[in-house]
């Protein structure tokens, strides 16, 4: 899309299952909001990931509302934009968007695990050249997100932090990386651990962990991810 003609503080977007959301989500919106100088942040609780099993997602107000609870206090907006819209692939959501507030400059934001994924998205070129991309480490993905087939596609765009905190050289494609301490939350530790996720949400885990998995979510005791 070349330069953005829009103006105004951005907005980060940060598109997630939120099943359910938990502290990490507001500590990465938070700080993504400082290093990148955003507004807001725009939580678009997604009502069905296109590359995640329904088993074991909680109906979309139970994760909506745990979504609040997160955001409370805070400049994040939760939103479940893409039922309204009725989109449900990236791509589709953020053209919209782009529609909708034609004056409003966004950046799509992300954790390192979904930048290792990102090349099984529909069109995912087309996303990275309709706003910029910051991804967020995340412990125990990095080293995938880098290895990545998107990364050495999007690895041409890379641009410092501070070519997104003006407006000036705002740009896409643009692909910046957020290092901050990493946070080893996870939706899927509060699932396999927390009884009352299970009872209030009407879920039940799944599946059994694999190791693997167990080790990136730091559910074996001492173990790093
Ligand atoms: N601890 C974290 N560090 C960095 N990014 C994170 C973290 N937790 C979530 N994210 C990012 O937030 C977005 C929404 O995440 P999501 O709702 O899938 O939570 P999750 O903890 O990754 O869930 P699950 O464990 O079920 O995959 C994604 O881009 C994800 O990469
Ligand atoms: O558009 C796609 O093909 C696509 C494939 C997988 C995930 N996504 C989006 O990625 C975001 C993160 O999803 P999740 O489930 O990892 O939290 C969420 O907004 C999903 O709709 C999008």
């Amino acid at each position: 899309m070349g330069s953005q003609r829009r103006c105004g503080p951005a907005v980060g977007l940060l598109g997630g299952s939120f099943n359910p959301a938990h502290g990490g989500h507001r500590r990465i919106s938070l700080f993504a909001m400082e290093a990148l100088a955003l507004g807001e942040v725009w939580w678009l609780v997604s009502p069905g990931n296109p590359l995640k099993p329904t088993a074991g997602m909680a109906p979309l107000p139970v994760r909506m509302a745990s979504a609040r609870r997160q955001a409370r206090r805070a400049r994040i907006r939760v939103t479940a934009i893409e039922r309204e819209l009725g989109t449900r692939y990236t791509v589709d959501t953020l053209r919209a968007l782009l529609r909708r507030y034609p004056r409003r400059r966004f950046v799509w934001l992300m954790g390192a695990d979904n930048l290792a994924q990102f090349h099984k998205w529909k069109d995912w070129r087309a996303i990275a050249k309709l706003m910029p991309i910051a991804v967020i480490a995340r412990p125990g993905y990095d080293a995938a997100a880098l290895a990545s087939p998107a990364m050495a596609w999007l690895r041409q765009f890379r641009r410092p932090v501070s070519s997104l905190r003006g407006p000036e050289r705002w740009s896409a494609p643009a692909l910046v990386t957020l290092r901050f301490d990493p946070d080893t939350r996870s939706a899927t530790a509060i699932r396999q651990t927390d009884p009352d996720w299970a009872r209030t949400s009407g879920t039940r885990p799944a599946r059994t962990l694999s190791l693997r998995d167990a080790v990136t979510h730091r559910l074996v005791p001492g173990t790093a991810a």
